[in-house]
């Protein structure tokens, strides 16, 4: 795999609260990662401002809301998320089939496939272990149920999930390769692991397969973030090799 190859599967997770953050991060990391997460620290701070922040540096956005509500007004915030120009957006699994159904049909309804963002599903967070499911009622293992959750989302006409690198050949074996899996809960060696549970590190999680890798922390919170994404790359490059 080459360093550009590499460089575009990180998403770097702008885990901020206000505008002038994302113009530093956008400064030092655009030649570095592939494109920028707006989650619900910035996107509660910033709103839509923060998206085209981003895109004023030229970057792509993954815009990472988590949607989870009736199907309608899942649908809805959707759209609106296509009309902010994101690349990918996401919604819960766990909010069912009816609920990404009606988000798939709307944008697509809405959008020309080119133009349309990527929908994605979440299927259990990264941060979650077997003893969460359990607490909220689930008791098949976390790997059946991401399975599950994918395949449902799949079949809902969802382009892809995230999940945790653990599960990525799990998913590619019941989803094919098409389906586009991104993978946050990645740790290099020299990052602390934080509150992420299910982990691997960005060389095996690109071996694995995955589509892109969701990296927050590790980079942001280096001494050195430009060389901690570097080093990130190194690390992806010569796991392929
Ligand atoms: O299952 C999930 C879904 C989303 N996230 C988000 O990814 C980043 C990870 O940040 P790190 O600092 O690298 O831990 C963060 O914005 C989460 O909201 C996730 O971690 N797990």
């Amino acid at each position: 795999m080459t360093r550009d190859e590499a460089k575009n599967k990180i998403i770097f997770a702008l885990d901020v609260d206000n505008l002038k953050n994302i113009d530093c991060w956008a400064e030092k990391l655009s030649s570095k990662v592939g494109m920028f997460k707006v989650g619900k620290e910035l996107f509660t701070s910033a709103g839509p401002a923060a998206v085209e922040a981003v895109k004023k540096h030229g970057g792509e956005v993954f815009l990472d809301l988590k949607y989870h509500d009736i199907p309608n007004t899942v649908a809805q915030a959707m759209l609106a998320a296509g009309r902010l120009g994101v690349k990918l957006a996401n919604l819960h699994a766990l909010g069912g089939p009816e609920m990404m159904e009606k988000a798939s049909q709307a944008v697509r309804k809405e959008f020309s496939d080119c133009e349309r963002p990527r929908l994605l599903a979440v299927t259990i967070l990264t941060s979650s272990t077997q003893e969460t499911l359990k607490a909220v009622g689930i008791e098949q293992p976390v790997e059946q149920m991401v399975v599950r959750l994918a395949k449902l989302a799949k079949e809902s006409g969802m382009d892809g999930v995230v999940a945790s690198p653990l599960e990525i050949q799990a998913i590619r074996a019941a989803c094919g390769s098409d389906f586009l899996i991104v993978t946050p809960g990645v740790r290099p060696s020299f990052a602390a692991v934080d509150d992420q549970k299910r982990i691997m590190t960005p060389a095996e999680a690109v071996q694995a397969g995955a589509d892109y890798l969701v990296i927050g922390r590790p980079i942001a919170k280096a001494a050195d973030p430009v060389k901690a994404a570097e080093l990130i790359v190194d690390e992806i490059v010569a796991g392929g090799q």
